[in-house]
């Protein structure tokens, strides 16, 4: 009995997750609902995916909508759908987040690909603090916002130069969003994952799944602390999504594991 007690971190909450189709935001919508949340909104362009696991959490307490995060007016709708079918919004993880399909070394920057990068990446999640930050505030909800970020938000990379950049956009968008909103009551964070197994490492890398975990468990392995999973990740957001983190705010928490290879 306590245990269950101590795990439901989110009783009665409402949470949006960005990017919940697959990997980490998927993890991490199961985790939401699991700790308790009264709803979770699955919002993402991947409609099959996305459908389906919101029916293995629960379609009594877990809806899927289609919401591209570049498109203002659909970010706008799923906060607004979100508000018209549960009456509030207290949590939005922005996680949404892409890679592009090259290497993107300064030299060889193919600036399509960094403005589709930066469109999801940044501005999506902009738009994504913004529509949220707004009916918390309209509901009077202290609402907590996490975004996803990355170690390469403050540190640079080999190659990647346009996700780099995007990440390290978030990390001024969570600094400056968390002094503006802290005297209306919602805070602003983000975590800043390690690797994780997942099909954006794999795009990135260019590797599949299995490939990846082989490049990835010798780095974890020298760390004794086993590999880092979206599981890992989703509990970084509970607890900056909980009331725990009251007094946190401006914070990027960083879930490595300490192994950092960048
Ligand atoms: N996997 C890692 O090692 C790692 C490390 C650091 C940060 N991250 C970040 O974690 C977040 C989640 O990535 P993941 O690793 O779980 O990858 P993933 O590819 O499994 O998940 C990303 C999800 O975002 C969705 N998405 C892409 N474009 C979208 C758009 N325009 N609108 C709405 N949804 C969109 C995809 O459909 C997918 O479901 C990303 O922001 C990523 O940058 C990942």
């Amino acid at each position: 009995m306590a245990e269950t007690t101590t795990l439901k971190k989110l009783n009665g909450k409402v949470a949006i997750v960005t990017g919940a189709a697959s990997g980490i935001g998927a993890v991490t919508a199961r985790h939401f609902a699991e700790h308790g949340a009264l709803a979770v909104v699955i919002a993402d362009v991947q409609d099959n995916k996305g459908r389906e696991l919101a029916s293995s959490i629960g379609t009594n307490r877990c809806t899927y909508i289609h919401c591209d995060v570049t498109d203002e007016e659909q970010v706008k709708s799923l906060v607004d759908s979100t508000v018209h079918m549960y009456g509030r919004l207290d949590i939005m993880f922005s996680n949404a987040g892409i890679v592009s399909g090259s290497h993107q070394t300064v030299l060889d920057l193919d600036l399509k690909l960094y403005d589709r990068v930066m469109a999801v990446n940044s501005r999506g999640m902009a738009a994504c603090v913004k529509h949220a930050a707004r009916v918390m505030i309209e509901g009077q909800v202290r609402g907590s916002i996490v975004c996803t970020a990355s170690l390469a938000a403050e540190s640079g990379t080999e190659f990647a130069t346009d996700y780099t950049m995007s990440k390290h956009a978030v990390l001024g968008l969570v600094r400056s969003a968390s002094k503006q909103l802290a005297a209306r009551g919602v805070r602003v964070n983000c975590v800043s994952p390690g690797s994780v197994l997942t099909p954006l490492l794999c795009d990135m890398l260019k590797v599949g799944m299995e490939d990846l975990g082989k490049m990835i468990a010798p780095m974890y392995a020298r760390s004794g602390n086993g590999m880092l999973t979206e599981k890992h990740v989703a509990d970084a957001v509970v607890f900056l999504a909980s009331e725990e983190a009251e007094f946190v705010t401006g914070h990027n928490l960083v879930v490595d594991g300490g192994v950092n290879p960048l």
